[in-house]
């Protein structure tokens, strides 16, 4: 018969590789239960859509085979409890997550909606806020166009309810206007809408709160990571030049004093196109490799491209978002890059918790 203690000093060879520590001193394990022999326990990753998960585990089961008996059977529960600063003054919502880009165009709008719902895919409670006062494509991308959030009172006080489409919570700037009138949004006026959609919707909990910000660096941005306690950006480009140049401006407004978002990576979009007659062919339309180079400038990852392909623009316009469908290659590109977010935000995190040295 084993003990709890053997299974524990085994795991503690098991090193968490972003975190750099191991299991047992990060608190990671739980529900440990001997029987025979048959060890069982549960592992308690920082996000539902940790890349390492399945490295974590093979890691697992061989230091149990190697430190206790090779011939244990090994029941592991990989699950996870999304971890969050300990300075959020948030406390239900646990990470925003700011989606920017310099120029408009780009496909940030495309990205922040596909980077929720794989998030959510992965299990992870999401909500997504179209931020984009400019042109809010949200009601669109989701199929929602002339819908009106409810309105419910909760503890005496009047809340937004958030409309639940495909498995997570979305309010949109676009709910609240008339799509055939412009607005002239100034600047007191911006502020005080934005924070209404964080402030006064009945969220819940969630793991994720992704934000689609308008194009650009402006009383939005300064609204959202002055007033929220924003977890990371991530920043969408083209390989293109213009893009690019634009970018590293949205990028750096970030960096800026009295701002301090970290930025969690840069998403490059529409890198190459593929013709469906020629599969084995890429054109690089907007150039090559802009993406990578700007994360190498700002030092930070460059969590993923994403082609240029006819089903993303045909998936944004009927409603139905490319990661819907299970089956599409890109859809796993999305997920790829979903994952890579929440690495990010994860060790951003255990930086702030002092849990790493960034
Ligand atoms: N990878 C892609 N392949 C094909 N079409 C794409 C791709 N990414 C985005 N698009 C299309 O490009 C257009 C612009 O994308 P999107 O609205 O996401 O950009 P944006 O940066 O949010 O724009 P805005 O500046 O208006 O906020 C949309 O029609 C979208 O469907």
């Amino acid at each position: 018969m084993y003990t709890s203690e053997q299974v524990l000093a085994a795991l503690s060879h098991v090193e968490e590789p972003d975190l750099k520590k191991d299991l047992v001193t990060l608190k990671m394990i739980e529900d440990i239960k001997v029987e025979n022999k048959k060890i069982s326990f549960s592992v308690i990753l920082t996000t539902p859509a940790c890349p390492l998960k399945e490295m974590i585990k093979n890691a697992c089961t061989n230091a149990i085979h190697h430190f206790v008996d090779k011939d244990a059977e090994v029941v592991i529960n990989m699950t996870s409890r999304v971890t969050t600063k300990g300075t959020n003054t948030f406390p239900n919502i646990k990470n925003i997550i700011a989606v920017a880009s310099g120029k408009g165009g780009v496909g940030k709008s495309t990205v922040a909606v596909n980077l929720a719902l794989s998030l959510g895919k992965k299990g992870a409670k999401v909500g997504l806020i179209d931020a984009d006062i400019y042109g809010p494509s949200l009601p669109i991308m989701f199929h929602l166009e002339g819908e009106r959030p409810s309105i419910a009172v909760v503890e005496g006080k009047n809340k937004i309810l958030p409309i639940e489409k495909y498995g997570i919570k979305l309010l949109s700037i676009g709910f609240f206007a008339d799509p055939n009138q412009a607005i002239p949004w100034r600047g007191p006026m911006v502020s005080s809408a934005i924070k209404q959609l964080f402030n006064d919707a009945e969220w819940g909990e969630l793991d994720y709160l992704i934000v689609d910000m308008p194009p650009g660096t402006g009383d939005v941005h300064i609204t959202v990571a002055q007033g929220f306690p924003v977890a990371g950006a991530v920043i969408v480009t083209t390989p293109q030049n213009v893009a690019l140049a634009d970018a590293k401006k949205g990028a750096g407004m970030f960096r800026m004093e009295g701002v301090k978002v970290p930025i969690l990576g840069v998403i490059e979009n529409m890198s190459y196109f593929t013709p469906a007659e020629l599969p084995n062919n890429k054109y690089y339309i907007f150039g090559q490799d802009g993406g990578k180079k700007l994360a190498e400038q700002f030092d930070v990852p460059f969590l993923g491209e994403i082609p240029l392909v006819k089903a993303v623009s045909e998936g944004g316009d009927s409603g139905e978002p490319i990661s819907l469908n299970q089956n599409h290659p890109l859809s796993h590109a999305f997920l790829d890059i979903a994952e890579k977010v929440a690495q990010q935000v994860a060790i951003q995190n255990a930086v702030a918790n002092k849990e790493l040295v960034g």
